[in-house]
C-alpha cells in the first residue's frame, strides 16, 4: 500500500456518497461512483455533474471547479468494476448492517487486499462491522458531514487492526482534499452524532414540557450558544464562560434534572484545582497567559462580529422568513 492514495472508489452514491465523491474528485483525486445498479449509478453521476455546475455559476465553488468533477469523476457498471485496482473505496450504503455486509462482501472479493476500505457509518462501531471485511486492517471508518460538499470535518475511526500506516494514508489524502480529519475512539456514534442526538433528545423533552415551541428553541439555539460553535467547542466555551460559574449552574440544574444532567467529573476537577478558566488564566485549555488571553477575547469579538454581518447579508433562512 502506498502512503499517498490517488484513486478512490465510492460505493452507494446517494447523498453521502454522492458529495464525498463530487468533492474528493474536485480535489484532483481520480473517483470512481457505483450504486445499487447501473441506472442508479449514472443518474448519481448526472446529479453530481449537474450541482458541481451549479455550484460553481452561484460562487458556492471556485472557478474550475465543475471542469475538475468533469475531469475527475467517472462511474462503473458495477461495484466489482468501480473497486478493481483502488487505493481507497469508501462505502456509503444506507445504516443498515446487513446491507453494509453484503456490500463489503463484493468490494472485499474485487478489491486489492491492501486496498483501504473506509466506511461513512454514521453510529456503527468499526468492531460490528470489521468482521465482515477481509484483511481489517484496512478498514477505518471515515466519517464526513452533510453537505459532504461544503463540511469540513472528518471523524475517523480505526478499529483494534487497522494499521497505523492505514490511518496515516487516510489523513493525508484528506488534507490534500482541504479536510480537517479527527481521530476519535470506537463507541456507537463517535463524537459528532452523540452530541448532536444528546442536543435533539434534550431539545424534544423541552417541547414536550411546553418550556419552548420547536422554532422558539431552534431560535434560542441558533442565536445563543449555537452562534459561538462555528469558532469554539464546549470546553472552550466553558473556559471563557468561567468553570465556577459552569459550576454553581450545574448545581441548579441537577437539583432540577437529576443524575442526568449532574455536575460533568472533568468540569468538578478544573474548579477543585482552582482552574476557573480564562478569567484566572487556568482552564481545560492549560494556562492562559495575558497575550493568549487577549489574543482569545479579540479573536472571539471579531469572529462574532463577522458572523453577525454574514447572517444580515444572506438574512433569514426560509425556515423563519414570513
Ligand atoms: N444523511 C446524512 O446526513 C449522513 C451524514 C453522515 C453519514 N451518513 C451515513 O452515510 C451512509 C449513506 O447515507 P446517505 O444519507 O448518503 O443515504 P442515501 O440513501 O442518500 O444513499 C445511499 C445510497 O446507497 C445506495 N445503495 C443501497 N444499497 C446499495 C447496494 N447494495 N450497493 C450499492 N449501492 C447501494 C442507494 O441507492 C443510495 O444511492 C449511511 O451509513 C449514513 O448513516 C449520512
Amino acid at each position: 500500500m502506498s502512503e499517498e492514495l490517488n484513486t478512490v472508489a465510492i460505493v452507494g452514491a446517494g447523498y453521502m456518497g454522492g458529495g464525498i465523491a463530487q468533492s474528493l474528485a474536485a480535489s484532483g483525486l481520480d473517483v470512481t461512483i457505483a450504486d445499487m445498479d447501473p441506472a442508479s449509478t449514472r443518474q448519481n453521476y448526472q446529479r453530481l455533474l449537474e450541482e458541481a455546475a451549479r455550484f460553481e455559476a452561484e460562487g458556492l465553488k471556485p472557478a474550475g471547479y465543475a471542469k475538475l468533477v468533469r475531469a475527475h469523476l467517472r462511474m462503473a457498471e458495477s461495484i466489482e468494476a468501480a473497486v478493481k485496482d483502488r487505493d481507497l473505496i469508501e462505502e456509503a450504503v444506507p445504516e443498515v448492517p446487513s446491507v453494509k455486509q453484503a456490500v463489503y462482501q463484493r468490494i472485499c472479493a474485487a478489491a486489492r487486499p491492501d486496498a483501504i476500505l473506509g466506511t461513512n457509518t454514521s453510529t456503527l462501531p468499526v468492531h460490528t462491522l470489521a468482521p465482515y471485511v477481509t484483511h481489517p486492517e484496512r478498514f477505518l471508518i471515515i466519517h464526513f458531514s452533510n453537505p459532504a460538499p461544503f463540511i469540513p470535518g472528518v471523524e475517523i475511526v480505526r478499529g483494534e487492526a487497522t494499521t497505523d500506516k492505514v490511518v496515516s494514508a487516510v489523513k493525508t489524502l484528506l488534507k490534500r482534499a482541504n479536510r480537517i480529519g479527527a481521530e476519535v475512539a470506537d463507541r456507537p456514534a463517535f463524537v459528532l452524532n452523540r452530541l448532536q442526538y444528546a442536543l435533539l433528545k434534550e431539545a424534544d423533552k423541552i417541547v414536550q414540557e411546553g418550556v419552548a415551541t420547536t422554532s422558539e428553541l431552534d431560535t434560542v439555539v441558533r442565536t445563543t450558544f449555537g452562534f459561538r460553535l462555528p469558532f469554539f467547542g464546549p470546553f472552550a466555551i466553558a473556559d471563557m464562560a468561567g468553570l465556577d460559574v459552569y459550576a454553581d449552574c450545574f448545581k441548579t440544574v441537577e437539583k432540577a434534572y437529576g443524575n442526568r444532567m449532574a455536575m460533568p467529573d472533568l468540569l468538578a476537577e478544573m474548579v477543585k484545582k482552582g482552574a476557573h478558566g480564562v478569567k484566572n488564566g487556568r482552564g481545560f485549555y492549560g494556562d492562559y497567559s495575558p497575550e493568549k488571553k487577549a489574543a482569545l477575547v479579540a479573536y472571539r469579538n471579531k469572529a462574532y462580529a463577522k458572523l453577525l454581518e454574514l447572517l444580515e447579508e444572506l438574512g433569514p433562512s426560509p425556515l423563519e422568513a414570513p
